[in-house]
């Protein structure tokens, strides 16, 4: 607003709106920084990527949940360093709770589980998509909010889990038009660095917190990675063995650095050989860089990224058999994966592979004369009780206007509702395609729009 708008002292100009009359100048119309608006036509693509999120769930047999985005905050507060936890939304609410906006959704599922004390059938296979928070701090301007889907398996020990859940993503890819030309999934185990630290000595508590440290190898300078493992408490040989360790890409040579019997090298191998049976072995990739960010993976860990190398992660996930200990309940063996809204939109976009959705209604309802619209307003609740979708036009409009919308909305048919032919109890309907035209009667059009609404 100008200082004049503020100050309230503008001249009165002729038209000036509401906003500007209540002294006041234009909101602001932009969504808070880091959040985005969904007008309709964002609307439908989102709703479309949540479609297919929800379609490949099902098809896996898997049950859809929600939690609230609002969460104690004692559920993320864990001291691993995670960037993910050094950027909550929290906040002190008007009771005096410490509460936070989820930065993910696995905590709150964890919660969910617990909850359900012994009534929970196991293995239980839950889905859920979920607006997720961080507060970046706004230097780099990213996002603040995201949309994740996410499917878990509780009560699987074995990597069949992680099988079925990469399954799942490779046909999500491929329902979309992705292939494993066009993305590589990296796959690893929290036991190689945990094989590693024990042969110097390390406790596997470390385990987490050093994983988060290696996480960062690809984003920050190698010194600083060293800077920070040695403040973690970690000798030179040790560092040594944990970086050579990250440079491990295939069985052999896993096999070679751990040994035959090593449950990190069996456990990869066996995912791999299930994988074959999926027939989705050709996008993985063993690769031990690979660790993930999240302090509280235990096993597997697998990412998602465009082969071209562009992009951030497109998905992540893994096992973390020990989360639900950790909130003092029974330990549950627990795989799982979070998928975001943001990379694979970029990719898709990359791809040409975005699809065209339109705004999409069938009959375009109008009338010639005001005081017909009742009878409008019945045809169109007619139409609508048979499956057809109508826009009703609601008050008196030009020709040129009419066609124009019934072109916006992808009308197939034109049905003007006019004093002569209702006379003889007749609409006239024009097929907008078809380019015909012809006066019907009310019931002739129910019985054809009925078969219509069906199909
Ligand atoms: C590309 C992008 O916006 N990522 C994003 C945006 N918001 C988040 C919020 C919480 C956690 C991760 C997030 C990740």
């Amino acid at each position: 607003a100008t200082a004049e708008q503020q100050a309230g002292t503008e001249d009165r100009k002729v038209g000036v709106s509401k906003a500007q009359e209540s002294n006041r100048g234009l909101i602001e119309t932009q969504p808070v920084r880091g959040t985005r608006d969904f007008a309709p036509d964002d609307y439908r693509l989102r709703q479309w990527l949540f479609g297919e999120f929800e379609a490949v769930s099902r098809l896996f047999g898997f049950e859809q949940f929600e939690t609230p985005v609002l969460e104690s905050e004692e559920l993320f507060v864990r001291k691993a360093g995670e960037e993910i936890t050094q950027q909550l939304y929290n906040f002190e609410d008007k009771g005096g709770r410490r509460v936070a906006l989820r930065p993910e959704l696995t905590p709150s599922l964890a919660r969910l589980i617990l909850a359900q004390g012994g009534r929970l059938g196991l293995p239980a296979k839950w889905f859920s998509i979920g607006q997720c928070w961080r507060y970046e701090r706004t230097t780099r301007g990213r996002r603040r909010e995201h949309f994740q889907w996410n499917m878990d398996v509780i009560g699987v020990p074995g990597v069949a889990a992680e099988a079925e859940l990469l399954a799942a993503i490779a046909l999500f890819l491929e329902r979309l038009g992705l292939s494993a030309q066009d993305v590589v999934i990296k796959v690893s185990s929290r036991k190689v660095l945990q094989a590693i630290l024990e042969r110097y000595g390390v406790p596997d508590e470390a385990v987490g917190p050093v994983s988060v440290i290696v996480d960062k190898m690809e984003k920050i300078p190698l010194e600083k990675v060293e800077e920070e493992l040695t403040q973690a408490g970690l000798s030179r040989e040790a560092m040594d063995g944990i970086i050579g360790a990250t440079r491990i890409d295939s069985l052999p040579d896993l096999q070679q650095l751990l040994g035959a019997d090593s449950e990190a090298f069996v456990e990869l191998q066996t995912l791999f050989s299930l994988a074959e049976g999926y027939g989705i072995a050709q996008y993985l990739q063993l690769d031990t860089s690979c660790v993930r960010g999240l302090a509280y993976y235990t096993g597997t860990v697998f990412e998602g990224r465009d082969r071209a190398g562009q992009l951030r992660a497109i998905f992540g996930g893994g096992r973390y058999d020990q989360l639900l200990s950790t909130f003092g309940g029974q330990a549950q063996p627990c795989a799982g994966f979070g998928f975001g809204d943001c990379v694979i939109l970029e990719l898709l976009q990359d791809k040409g592979l975005i699809p065209k959705l339109s705004h999409k209604v069938e009959d375009l309802v109008i009338v010639l004369d005001e005081s017909l619209r009742a009878s409008a307003s019945s045809i169109g609740q007619k139409l609508r009780r048979a499956g057809r979708r109508v826009d009703l036009v609601l008050e008196a409009k030009k020709m040129k206007w009419v066609f124009k919308q019934a072109e916006r909305c992808g009308a197939e048919r034109l049905i003007i509702v006019a004093p002569d032919e209702w006379e003889r109890g007749m609409v006239r309907v024009k097929n907008l395609s078809a380019r015909d035209e012809k006066d019907m009667a009310v019931d002739e059009l129910l019985a054809l729009s009925h078969r219509a609404g069906q199909d």
